[in-house]
């Protein structure tokens, strides 16, 4: 059984973004201090990359080895690689481009003018084979056990990019999926599916505002996976939820939640 999900509210997004980084920093130091190196999930979104932000501009940041950290992403928007609207671009600009991370760790999703060209299910296919290849014996699977996964969510229930009532939402074997006609734009994308985010060990669900307060509080009372894909995420040992307090808003009063 997975543990009880843990929320953490804070009083404002600015707040929220820089205390995930300082538990970012922690985490990974720790991490590789017990075992050498160290695993985290990328998100797309507002939230997720205002994180990275934080991160970039954290002296704590230097406590890192970066050369010893294994990154992904949980979904990428399927456009060019120069594509503004591509988590991989927004994440580099706002961190990885400035840290020293190691080229070969970075395992970001293909672009659609890669060496997939215009081909989600290719792209999809590929990114599983890298998990895959990354996979230890240990991990009892073709996906490894992240040590942290970092998940957005949007405002009708999506996490990574499964949307609700989609194919995605369905998969219980393929790792990654091609995923078409988004709700939410851009329409074609490649994304985690559920099996895959539960490998994790740690399942991190980071949102802010109050479109996202209704998803949260159906999520955390139970509501299905299919109808909201963010009910889905979990982690093998522990799933947290960072939120503001407007993403809160519709929690009522969550026992032992620390306010900050
Ligand atoms: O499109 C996406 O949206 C979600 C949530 O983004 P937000 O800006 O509303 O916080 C994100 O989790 C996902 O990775 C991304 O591709």
């Amino acid at each position: 059984m997975n543990p009880a999900s843990e929320v953490v509210v804070y009083a404002n997004p600015g707040l929220l973004a820089a205390a995930c980084a300082a538990r970012l920093v922690t985490k990974l130091v720790d991490l590789q201090a017990a075992k050498g190196s160290a695993s985290l999930v990328l998100t797309g979104g507002g939230t997720g990359i205002a994180i990275l932000e934080q991160l970039r501009h954290s002296p704590a940041r230097d406590a890192i080895d970066w050369s010893r950290l294994d990154l992904y992403w949980g979904d990428e928007r399927f456009v060019p690689s120069d594509d503004p609207e591509r988590n991989e671009k927004q994440a580099r600009e706002a961190l990885l481009d400035h840290v020293p991370v190691d080229p070969a760790r970075v395992h970001a999703m293909a672009p659609s003018d890669g060496e997939f060209g215009d081909d989600p299910e290719a792209a999809a296919a590929a990114y599983a084979d890298v998990l895959a290849a990354n996979a230890l014996p240990e991990d009892h699977g073709p996906v490894p056990t992240f040590d942290v996964l970092l998940l957005g969510l949007g405002g009708e229930g999506h996490t990574a990019s499964i949307f609700p009532e989609s194919p995605a939402a369905y998969e219980t074997e393929r790792p990654v999926v091609a995923v078409r006609n988004c709700p939410k734009p851009p329409p074609t994308r490649v994304s985690l599916t559920f099996p895959a985010i539960r490998s994790a060990a740690e399942v991190w669900l980071v949102t802010t505002g109050e479109a996202k307060a209704d998803a949260v509080a159906l999520a955390l009372s139970g509501a299905g996976e299919v109808q909201l894909p963010v009910a889905g995420a979990r982690g093998r040992r522990r799933t947290l939820w960072l939120l503001d307090k407007a993403a809160a808003g519709k929690l009522g009063d969550v026992p032992a939640s620390p306010r900050v």
